[in-house]
């Protein structure tokens, strides 16, 4: 392992919600352990809650070999300011903030001997491709969803085949590589009556700028969207390295990218269980039921006889939800069956040999986890990607029941539906297939992880591909290097030139780059310097 500032250093620019830092982080993970310096940032107000409950802190953490450090910005906002748990006026106002500000961050690392290679995003902030194109710096994507999803919005953004629309509001989606999708199966951002339209503009906004990262890296693996991963990987440079959560080389790093400090009573709990006899159940950290909808899964959960471990998470005091309750007597009458929890380390409770089966919203972090873990699941799906992938855990991995379709169907699933499906999922000939195709998925996600394998290779050659960029860019003359292209000040909407006036005044990002170069050289001479002696 090199000294910290001798290595190559990357800079990750997360969206600031759970299934985006999770993901991103674990990719984090996976690049330090290769060897690589990660720096990993997203706004300070998660910042605040990940070193609470996440044990951050502020020296850089050895992962394998190489170090993951943290550093939070401010989004120009109030700590309490309510308008960020309102997108539409809160990815505006990361836009704007975050384009001046990520800059400066990359100028004073320079400054510090830490210059950086390369800039990493997750979806939601696509502008973070125009800030390392405006500094002349290689940019990366990591997709947080499946590869199918991906597709799906490749394709509605090229207009490439008939999606539901105002007029034909119904039709289903024949995407190449692809199950026929039903008009509620395509991620539902896309549908005309979206309640979340700027959701729909935020990823497409990601498309608009997709020539700009070198690499789109995927967190789902080969073997498990085989087909289309191959047709996408024809039209974009799609890598793909999941399931990012397992780490061969530091598979007990302790950094975590938890918001809410994880329970960890309910591992204890589950130890006192038979095994497989309990249900999981978690929507996630964004998902939020209404009172009736979680009254007839209470019901459903203590009528079916289960042990059933639920994640109860608070809603933000700005999300415009109220604390949802359990019925009256519920967890009296469940006894020792029941075990409720705000937060649950997830990964362990999916590992656990007592944990049968997973009542998911299927978000892809959820999804990939559940199919790592070898855990069946029951399909309890909202919006966005969500639809999707309970099509595919359902329909395509034969891995799950579906007990809903979506927000957009508006129908309240009563307690007996819920009680039929986790007698399904938990005994029978269905939980047994479900059981053993969730085993096979978990195997072919462990070969694809482990070194050597598909994932594996694939991060492997993009750590070479950062270096062979990080040795360009050193190589390149400073002064010329520098010079920020006129297509690239104008995407950073910093471009000082006049109309008709090819000239670009100087900008502060040649500095930085300049002095990526100065600090890149300096190591060299040190390197030789310590070689030689
Ligand atoms: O009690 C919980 C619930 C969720 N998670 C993690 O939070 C992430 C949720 O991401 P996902 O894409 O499944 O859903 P989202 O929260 O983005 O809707 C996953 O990594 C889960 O492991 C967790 O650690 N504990
Ligand atoms: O999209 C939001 O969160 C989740 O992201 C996951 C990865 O893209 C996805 O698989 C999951 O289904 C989504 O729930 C998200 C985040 C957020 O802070 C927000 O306010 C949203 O409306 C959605």
């Amino acid at each position: 392992m090199g000294s910290e500032s001798s290595l190559v250093h990357v800079f990750l620019v997360s969206f600031p919600a759970q299934g985006h830092v999770n993901p991103l982080l674990r990719l984090g993970k996976r690049l330090a352990s290769k060897g690589l310096l990660v720096t990993f940032t997203t706004p300070e107000s998660i910042g605040k809650q990940m070193r609470k409950a996440s044990n951050i802190g502020d020296q850089p953490a050895p992962v394998g070999d190489g170090f993951i450090r943290f550093e939070f910005f401010e989004d120009g906002w109030d700590e309490d300011e309510p308008r960020r748990q309102d997108l539409d006026q809160y990815l505006p106002q990361l836009e704007k903030v975050g384009k001046v500000i990520i800059p400066e961050m990359i100028r004073k690392n320079a400054e510090q001997s830490r210059p950086i290679s390369c800039l990493i995003n997750n979806p939601f902030i696509p502008w973070v491709s125009d800030v390392a194109q405006s500094l002349g710096l290689p940019s990366a994507m990591l997709w947080v969803q499946s590869c199918a999803c991906f597709a799906a919005y490749y394709h509605y953004y090229h207009d490439l085949v008939p999606f539901p629309s105002e007029t034909a509001m119904e039709i289903d989606v024949q995407l190449p590589c692809m199950p026929l999708l039903k008009h509620d199966e395509v991620p539902s951002f896309l549908y005309p009556t979206t309640p979340y339209p700027f959701l729909r503009r935020a990823i497409l906004g990601q498309y608009k700028n997709l020539d700009k990262p070198f690499c789109i890296l995927l967190d789902t693996f080969q073997e498990l969207e085989h087909e289309i991963v191959e047709y996408m990987s024809k039209i974009c440079p799609i890598k793909t390295v999941g399931p990012l959560f397992k780490n061969p080389r530091a598979p007990n790093a302790a950094v975590k990218g938890d918001f809410v400090k994880a329970d960890y009573d309910c591992i204890r709990w589950l130890d006192s269980k038979p095994p497989a006899s309990v249900v999981y159940v978690s929507f996630g950290s964004v998902v939020y039921l209404k009172q009736d909808q979680w009254d007839e899964i209470a019901y459903g959960l203590l009528n079916s006889g289960v042990n059933f471990l639920w994640v109860m998470k608070p809603p933000h005091k700005d999300s415009g939800y109220t604390l949802l309750k359990l019925p009256e007597g519920l967890l009296e009458k469940a006894g020792e069956r029941a075990k409720v929890v705000e937060w649950s380390p997830q990964e362990q409770v999916l590992a656990h040999p007592a944990t049968a089966c997973f009542v998911t919203h299927c978000g892809w972090n959820s999804s990939m986890e559940a199919l790592t873990s070898g855990m069946p699941v029951v399909a309890f799906p909202q919006w966005g990607d969500q639809v999707t992938d309970a099509k595919y855990l359902v329909d395509v991995f034969k891995v799950g029941l579906r007990m809903c379709r979506g927000e957009a169907e508006d129908k309240l699933i009563t307690r007996d539906v819920v009680e039929r499906c986790l007698r399904e999922a938990t005994v029978g000939h269905k939980a047994v297939e479900m059981k053993e195709n969730a085993l096979r998925w978990k195997t072919a996600a462990e070969a694809a992880f482990v070194e050597g394998g598909s994932s594996d290779r694939n991060i492997h050659a993009f750590v070479d591909e950062v270096r062979r960029r990080s040795v360009e860019l050193t190589a390149s003359k400073p002064a010329a290097a520098a010079e920020p292209t006129a297509e690239a000040a104008d995407a950073n909407g910093k471009s000082d030139r006049q109309d008709g006036d090819s000239q670009l005044v100087v900008s502060p990002e040649k500095n930085g780059l300049a002095l990526h170069n100065h600090c890149r050289k300096k190591w060299r001479i040190w390197r030789l310097i310590c070689a030689a002696s």
